[in-house]
């Protein structure tokens, strides 16, 4: 079996990129399935583009292998686009999802339900050693609900309602959000590029 390195040690985004691969035949291999201990990288990037380049190139020229990462986040509009690339960190390091939720619920209470548009991000970078890193980037729209609800995901999954939808991503069946995040629409434009894997 073919194997890919996705540079990240989020346990959320390294299950959905093995359900991704696995109808290629393709192992989704995460920084944390590997013994060896990679220290975290530090996403110094000001766009989405250049924290999934700094962490793609990093782990490619680590193991002199194709390898590829996902930096992605929750733009919200009436917060001006927050949390966006700070997104894992909004309410601080180490990364706490459940106080994350917090401060946007908290920051967003006299948001009335019309205006409380946002949408996910997900910029993958595929880097090759010696080679130029490619891109591709997904979305997926909806809103923020008033209070959170759902156990499945991660991150702000339980306080995004997809359009189109009444329930929350944490509410959804792990294989519904798959198939309409932003994570599988920037899947999609990656299927012409997989043989470069
Ligand atoms: O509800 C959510 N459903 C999703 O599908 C989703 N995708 C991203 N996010 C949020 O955006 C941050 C990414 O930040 P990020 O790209 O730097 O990743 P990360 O730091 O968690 O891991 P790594 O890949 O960098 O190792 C994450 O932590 C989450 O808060 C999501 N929230
Ligand atoms: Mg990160």
């Amino acid at each position: 079996m073919k194997k890919i390195i996705i540079a990240t040690k989020n346990k959320g985004k390294a299950k959905e990129f093995r359900a991704f691969f696995d109808p290629y035949d393709i192992e989704a291999v995460s920084l944390l399935d590997l013994e060896e201990e990679i220290p975290d990288i530090e996403e110094t990037g000001e766009s989405f583009v250049e924290n999934a380049a700094i962490k793609a190139e990093q782990i490619a020229n680590h193991f002199q292998q194709p390898a590829l990462a996902d930096d992605s986040g929750l733009i919200i509009d009436s917060l001006e686009g927050r949390p966006g690339i700070y997104s894992a960190r909004y309410a601080g390091e180490p990364t706490d999802d459940q106080a994350n939720i917090d401060k946007i619920l908290e920051e967003m209470k006299e948001v009335p339900e019309n205006e409380r548009t946002a949408r996910f991000i997900c910029v993958l970078a595929i880097a090759r050693p010696g080679e130029e890193t490619m891109f591709v980037t997904g979305y997926c729209e909806g809103h923020i609900q008033l209070t959170q609800s759902g156990e499945n995901g991660f991150g702000y999954d339980p306080v995004f309602v997809p359009e189109g939808y009444e329930q929350t991503m944490a509410e959804l069946d792990p294989d519904e959000k798959n198939q309409i995040s932003h994570r599988k629409m920037a899947i999609n434009q990656l299927e012409s590029k997989i043989d470069l894997l």
